[in-house]
């Protein structure tokens, strides 16, 4: 019965929830008003509250109630202790893997397709593979670590003496299961990062910046806590960085994570980008302007599935605004010969290619590489990456 129990709480809670914050906040609020709940409980609610968001779009012509059923049989069918929540005729066919579970609620609900969790096929980037793409969303993504130039021995000795499982992508990135407590067993950011596969791979692109002797001066324009930053900085490592974000929170949790990293020297500013930059923001010019902008954030909806449940399809056309803003404002502070990483975790094609047609059009710059980071097929969020070179 305790399965029942958690099916009914799941069930509040998405009937309350309506996309407000993020789902993981308004769980933690729950939890902090409802104490009976311990600590498994808590895992098994959040288990099933995830799964039927992961759903995305598909038959949201069922009751909440169904739903979490057809969610719950999906993804965790396998595991005999919800068995209780699932009607018979579910399980009087084989339902050990998600293709034969799949196939029994297609028989029940034909309208269950793959691409009708994900319906703005249309708005997709180039090359991204509609059905691939949809599937993925009924997998968790993976934890991924990348190891800092010279580490990597070290941190393969640590792995191995703590019996973490892990699979070695390359030389430096590492995948780790969900859930797994790494900073436990890992001194984050000293000489590794937690930073996603796809993420990663913006390395490529930073490979293709000629980098001898000579000192970059680097702008990482929309920097965050500096994951992009950090990873600029192994890879071409010398480098004059200045990184700016417009929240002052976030610029805090930089200057803490730098520190750990051993990142002394740079230049830090609070700044609107999407807004004329102040004169003295003005005279500087830069080598490199890493542009992470702003974006609807749905190459990563795997790791927060209710925003692919919530989102609507008009906020594509606001994000592509601001970033039209944001390009404006820092593409005139590049040198001659200067680079534009501009970046996003999108997969829709009027942020991605869209935008740098525009930039294209609009400013003295070439396109040098663009690269769509397929992370759907390896459990890793996608990205969209682009370099630009000034005339
Ligand atoms: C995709 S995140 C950057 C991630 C970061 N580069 C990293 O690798 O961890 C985008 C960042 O842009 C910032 N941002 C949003 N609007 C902005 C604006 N108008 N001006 C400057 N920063 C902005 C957000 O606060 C957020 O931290």
């Amino acid at each position: 019965m305790r399965y029942q129990s958690y099916f009914n709480t799941a069930l509040n809670i998405i009937n309350a929830y309506h996309g407000e914050m993020p789902l993981a906040h308004f769980l933690k609020q729950y939890f902090a008003l409802h104490k009976k709940h311990g600590s498994s409980d808590r895992k098994m609610i959040t288990k099933a509250c995830y799964a039927y968001y992961r759903l995305g779009k598909a038959l949201q012509e069922l009751n909440n109630a169904m739903r979490l059923k057809v969610a719950l049989f999906l993804l965790w069918g396998h595991e005999q202790e919800w068995q209780i929540v699932f009607p018979e005729n579910w399980l009087q066919q084989e339902y050990d893997t998600l293709a034969k579970r799949w196939k029994i609620l297609q028989t029940a609900f034909p309208n269950l397709q793959y691409t009708a969790i994900f319906p703005l096929q249309s708005a997709l980037s180039e090359n991204i593979h509609s059905t691939d793409f949809s599937a993925a969303f009924l997998l968790q993504p993976k934890v991924f670590l990348r190891i800092r130039p010279g580490k990597e021995n070290e941190i393969i000795a640590i792995l191995q003496q703590q019996k973490v499982t892990y699979t070695q992508l390359n030389k430096t990135c590492i995948a780790l299961e969900q859930g797994m407590k790494i900073e436990n067993i890992l001194p984050l950011n000293k000489n590794c990062v937690i930073q996603d596969y796809s993420s990663q791979r913006v390395g490529e692109l930073l490979q293709c910046i000629p980098h001898d002797s000579k000192s970059l001066a680097v702008w990482d324009c929309c920097a965050a806590s500096g994951g992009k930053s950090i990873l600029v900085k192994d890879t071409l490592n010398a480098i004059q960085l200045t990184v700016s974000d417009i929240r002052q929170s976030i610029l805090h949790n930089l200057q803490q994570r730098f520190a750990v990293a051993g990142i002394k020297d740079y230049d830090l500013f609070l700044a609107d980008v999407s807004k004329p930059l102040t004169p003295a923001l003005k005279n500087r010019y830069y080598d490199l302007i890493i542009a992470d902008v702003p974006c609807s954030g749905s190459g990563t909806w795997s790791r927060t599935p209710e925003q692919l449940y919530f989102f609507s399809e008009q906020q594509i056309e606001e994000y592509a605004r601001l970033q039209q803003k944001i390009v404006q404002q820092v593409i005139p502070q590049l040198k001659p010969g200067g680079f534009l990483l501009y970046i996003t975790c999108s997969v829709f094609k009027k942020e991605n290619e869209e935008m740098v047609q525009y930039i294209l059009k609009n400013f003295p710059l070439s396109l040098m590489k663009q690269q769509l980071m397929e992370g759907y097929q390896m459990q890793a969020d996608t990205m969209y990456a682009a370099l630009l070179q000034r005339n």
